[in-house]
């Protein structure tokens, strides 16, 4: 069995098809069947796989075609050869192809295919399943036809089909390493204990904290140990990497394909003129509420969102560019603002927020480079970890990151592509909480935003995800919150708790 493609179009010519006409459509007919359908395909692929014009009749001006394929040269794809064939062949006869009309076009998809797997696109106009194949009714003009829309659908059939096998398996999981247990010294909840201490305080929205000082004072102490003991060390530079993300970036990213439930999207007034929106402040002036659903007919928008996985914003930077060799691996981080997601997760703690603090550490250059400085970032961490935090943690081997976000599961294509999981034990809850990871990303971006090197390898980016709420969650739920007991790497850095404030 193999995918079926058929379509049946009109071909408008600007005057009518005379029998004399019709002879040279006739030879062109079979001229593409028998030599331009055949083009690009191996000499060994069975001759019912093949597109090929099965019917045609001329009525007035229109030419009617039955185009028929399996996988090779699909039938949209014969109807634009055809074209291109016939289009010299009428004008000599002065006549000229005004435009083509599909009146019919069906995929043949073989193999069991889940409702969930069909795909919901407005494209779709009738799903008849036969037997062990389903047979898709498409509503495609000739641009949607030359857009591909057809082999994209059929894509997504096929992933879909493999996420929905993958479905009852959870997240791929593959122990890398593990520390040497650590007395349990606190069995504490972190956050809890923080907020009796007034460490830190709920924001005002959803997974939303705001950060006292004596937090803070962590916050950036663990923050130097980044900087002083993995990022300076092995050569990053800080760069700020934009916050609002506008769709370019998420299309580009990959993003686009599927982090729609957990963006915090971002959309802007259609006009600034105060006359606009005076009525709106004179609904909150006299009632003291906010008249949201009329706000929402102001905006032009959702035009992107806010900071989700932080490094996409960075590329648009070298996009379009080919990197100098000796300017290779680039190395650099950014710590300049927060993460939102609207965590399907739920939220939890300090742990799951829906807004967080992340110093986001990038890499790009030849493939030997980005594996190379993902290996010594490794060795960093795994020397901070067990060295100063004297932490119990554990890495392991995951779905990458980027296709866990793309709603894809599983493997990545490539050994060396792929992210690690740095996860530490919680006592409290005893569970293992991921509180950073490290990733191979391959050519993704750079492919993505077009980057490449002087010497035409392949450039392939990493990049690292240090997240402040899970080190500080982790640091905490093993150490507990009395300084005194933390190890020195720390306490030296942290100095006076400041307790500035008394609530009566
Ligand atoms: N909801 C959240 N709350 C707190 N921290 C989070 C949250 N989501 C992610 N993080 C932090 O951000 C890190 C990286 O997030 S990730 O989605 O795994 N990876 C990426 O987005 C990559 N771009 C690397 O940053 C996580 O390891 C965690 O430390
Ligand atoms: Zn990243």
């Amino acid at each position: 069995m193999f995918i079926r493609f058929a379509v049946t179009a009109d071909l408008h010519f600007s005057g009518s098809i005379t029998p004399d006409i019709a002879l040279a459509v006739e030879s062109a007919v079979a001229e593409a069947n028998e030599v331009v359908f055949r083009r690009g395909v191996p000499a060994d692929a069975p001759d019912e796989q093949i597109g090929r014009i099965t019917e045609w009749h001329a009525d007035g001006s229109v030419v009617t075609l039955r185009i028929e394929s399996g996988p090779y040269t699909r039938a949209h794809d014969a109807l634009f050869r055809f074209r291109k064939l016939i289009a010299p062949v009428l004008g000599r006869h002065r006549l000229g192809l005004r435009e083509i009309a599909v009146r019919r076009f069906t995929v043949t998809v073989p193999g069991h295919v889940p409702d969930e797997a069909v795909p919901k696109v407005p494209f779709i106009r009738e799903v008849v399943r036969h037997g062990e194949s389903v047979e898709l009714e498409l509503a495609c003009t000739a641009a949607d036809l030359e857009d591909r829309v057809p082999d994209r659908i059929v894509r997504l059939i096929e992933e879909k089909k493999e996420a929905a096998l993958f479905g009852g398996k959870a997240e791929h999981w593959e122990l890398v390493y593990e520390s040497q247990k650590r007395p349990r010294i606190y069995a504490g909840n972190p956050t809890e204990e923080m907020l009796a201490r007034g460490w830190l305080r709920h924001g005002a929205s959803r997974g939303q904290w705001i950060y006292a000082p004596q937090a803070v004072r962590l916050f950036r102490a663990l923050e130097e140990i980044v900087v002083e003991e993995i990022i300076r060390p092995l050569g990053f530079v800080e760069m700020i990497f934009p916050k609002f993300v506008p769709w370019e970036v998420w299309i580009r990213s990959g993003h686009a394909k599927g982090v729609y439930p957990e963006i915090y999207y971002v959309s802007t007034p259609k006009t600034r003129d105060p006359a606009y929106w005076e009525d709106i402040a004179d609904t909150f002036k006299v009632t003291g509420e906010v008249p949201v659903d009329r706000i929402r007919d102001r905006l032009d928008g959702p035009i992107g969102g806010m900071c989700y996985a932080q490094c996409p914003p960075f590329w648009p930077f070298v996009q379009g560019e080919t990197l100098a060799n000796d300017c290779l691996p680039i190395r650099v981080f950014d710590r300049s603002g927060t993460s939102h997601r609207y965590e399907s997760g739920g939220i939890h703690g300090i742990e799951r927020v829906d807004e967080f603090h992340r110093i986001e550490v990038l890499w790009l250059g030849t493939a030997d480079q980005t594996v190379e400085t993902a290996d010594r970032l490794h060795e960093a961490y795994r020397r901070v970890f067990d060295d100063l935090l004297e932490l119990e943690w554990r890495s392991a081997k995951v779905t990458p990151w980027f296709m866990a976000q793309e709603g894809l599961v599983g493997e990545s294509a490539s050994a060396d592509i792929g992210t690690r999981d740095y996860e530490a034990y919680l006592p409290y809850s005893d569970s293992w909480l991921e509180f950073q990871n490290v990733s191979v990303n391959g050519d993704k971006y750079p492919k993505g935003f077009t980057v490449k090197i002087q010497s035409g390898a392949d450039c392939w980016s990493g990049c690292s995800g240090i997240g402040l709420e899970r080190w500080t969650a982790a640091f905490l739920a093993q150490k507990g919150l009395e300084p005194a007991a933390w190890p020195e790497a720390v306490i030296r850095r942290v100095g006076e708790m400041p307790e500035i404030f008394r609530f009566l």
